[in-house]
């Protein structure tokens, strides 16, 4: 991350209510040093923080970025110290008091941190600790710096280092996936304090989830973390957009699918009441339920589908639609409320013609131009001709067509994604796409080998969705 993505995430970590920003190792560079000191001016609430190693050229370049406190880590496993360090025991404890001195002697706050605490032996750690709360430091840190820490063990060793007379934090790595359980579990022992990171990104296979320690500690213990929990999702999403790093489907809390319903007994059971399938409201988090279609609906999600599409079906009708809504999903799709459209049209033999019908689309692409596509379309039966630009031939495509139909419907595009179905160049693809008008969402899908014309079949199957359902809704404004 650079500057501009390391202060939108501070500033977002700082509405949500966090303690202390840890914002960087400020002797990694002169980009990160410059981010750290942007942080630790912008007035945030939170403490603002710097890792650093047990040297005091680290604490000067800490002191340089503004930071209110270091991050002060210093190996404390024999591994560590004789294979990494080339040190010993001793010299390690001199060097944590000596440059814990130094900090506080330069006004900094102190954290005292042990990295490969879980692998070191405690009775040493604890001298260390020790030793740090003489010279100064204000808390103290233990770092399950390989992930290799237990639920039973956590609590074992923090029912112990809480009687220390500094507040002490607990860091987790996730290389088990053990990571929020551990964190939770040293938490409930007597740690004070937590080290998270927003969807659990960091080395290897990352930290504990700041959204899962907090949804835990508040959903399961009735703690109240003081987090501004509705802010999470946002925060979760910003965070994936500036580092790149895509968040599991699957994923607790934040993924795509962690609200989201399929199965047919479990939308039955939810239509009754949310808590039979949903351990918290998706609200809680700034989330919302989704209710998904595919080869595991039963006939109460169809049912609620169809109502949401204004449709009243009799117990027969609906057991075919039900029928053809698994027949797509038994061929690998997921069901699109146009799929879900065209199902309950053919079985109630609904007629409609759809309003936007494409005549004609050319694009041209290539190094030395930019994407730029012309189109014809028909709008109600009338010729429309218009021209686009975008970032690349799919989006000037798309661009055209919106700009075809502006006016008469202003639809955007929410959410794009394109699945290879088969392999290689000429791979048949599946464009999948979310639209909506004004507060109207629809999902909609595109198939075939040409990627631009299978996202242009996508787009407009979900506009004459998205028109058909205004259309409905004005009608029953007026028989209304
Ligand atoms: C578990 C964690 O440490 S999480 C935080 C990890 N953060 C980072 O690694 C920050 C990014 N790192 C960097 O930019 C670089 O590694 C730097 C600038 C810190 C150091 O770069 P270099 O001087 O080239 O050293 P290099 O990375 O090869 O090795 C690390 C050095 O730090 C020493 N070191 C490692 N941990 C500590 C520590 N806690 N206290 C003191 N010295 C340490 C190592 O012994 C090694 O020293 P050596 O070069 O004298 O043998
Ligand atoms: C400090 C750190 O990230 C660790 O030891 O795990």
């Amino acid at each position: 991350m650079g500057m501009d993505e390391k202060l939108a995430i501070a500033q977002g970590l700082d509405s949500l209510g966090v303690d202390v920003i840890e914002a960087g190792s400020a002797m990694t560079s002169e980009g990160e040093r410059l981010a750290i000191k942007k942080i630790a001016d912008s007035g945030f609430k939170a403490e603002i923080c710097s890792y650093v190693r047990a040297l005091t050229a680290d604490i000067d370049t800490a002191l340089a970025c503004d930071v209110d406190s270091v991050h002060l880590v210093v190996p404390v496993s024999d591994l560590h110290i004789q294979i990494k360090l080339k040190a010993d025991r001793e010299s390690v404890v001199r060097m944590a008091v000596d440059v814990t001195e130094y900090a506080k002697d330069h006004g900094l706050i102190v954290e005292l941190s042990g990295e490969d605490a879980s692998r070191a032996d405690q009775d040493f750690l604890a001298g260390l600790y020790t030793a740090g709360i003489e010279a100064g430091a204000d808390r103290l840190a233990f770092c399950d710096t390989v992930g290799v820490l237990v639920p039973e063990v956590a609590a074992d060793i923090f029912s112990r280092l809480s009687r220390l007379e500094a507040p002490i934090s607990i860091h987790c790595h996730n290389d088990f996936g053990m990571a929020t359980a551990n964190t939770v579990a040293a938490l409930r022992a007597g740690a004070s304090q937590a080290h998270v990171t927003v969807n659990g990104i960091g080395e290897r296979a990352g930290n504990a989830s700041l959204e899962e320690v907090v949804m835990a500690l508040e959903s399961l213990y009735q703690i109240d973390t003081g987090i501004r929990c509705k802010d999470i999702y946002q925060l979760s999403r910003t965070v994936s957009q500036m580092t790149g790093l895509l968040v599991a489907p699957n994923k607790a809390i934040v993924g795509e699918n962690a609200f989201t319903h399929e199965a047919g007994i479990h939308v039955h059971g939810l239509l009754a009441d949310t808590k039979t399938y949903e351990p918290m409201q998706p609200e809680n988090v700034g989330r919302k339920r989704r209710i998904v279609l595919g080869k595991h609906a039963g006939r109460a999600s169809v049912e609620l589908a169809m109502r949401e599409f204004g449709l009243s079906v009799t117990s027969q009708q609906l057991n075919q639609i039900v029928t053809r809504v698994k027949e797509l999903g038994d061929k690998g799709k997921r069901v699109s409320d146009v799929d879900l459209q065209s199902i309950a049209d053919t079985v109630l033999s609904i007629q409609m013609e759809p309003k936007v019908k494409l005549e004609e689309l050319t694009v041209v692409a290539g190094n030395t131009v930019t994407p730029t596509a012309s189109v014809k379309i028909l709008l109600a039966g009338n010729e429309r001709l218009e021209a686009g630009v975008g970032v690349g031939p799919v989006d000037a495509a798309i661009n055209a067509i919106r700009r075809a139909i502006s006016g008469v419907a202003d639809v955007r595009l929410d959410e794009y994604h394109v699945d290879a179905v088969t392999g290689g160049t000429n791979a048949l693809v599946e464009v999948w796409v979310t639209m909506a008008m004004a507060d109207r969402k629809i999902t909609a899908r595109g198939a075939g080998a040409d990627i631009i014309m299978a996202s242009v079949e996508a787009v407009i199957n979900g506009i004459n969705r998205l028109m058909r359902l205004e259309e409905e809704e004005i009608a029953r404004c007026r028989k209304a």
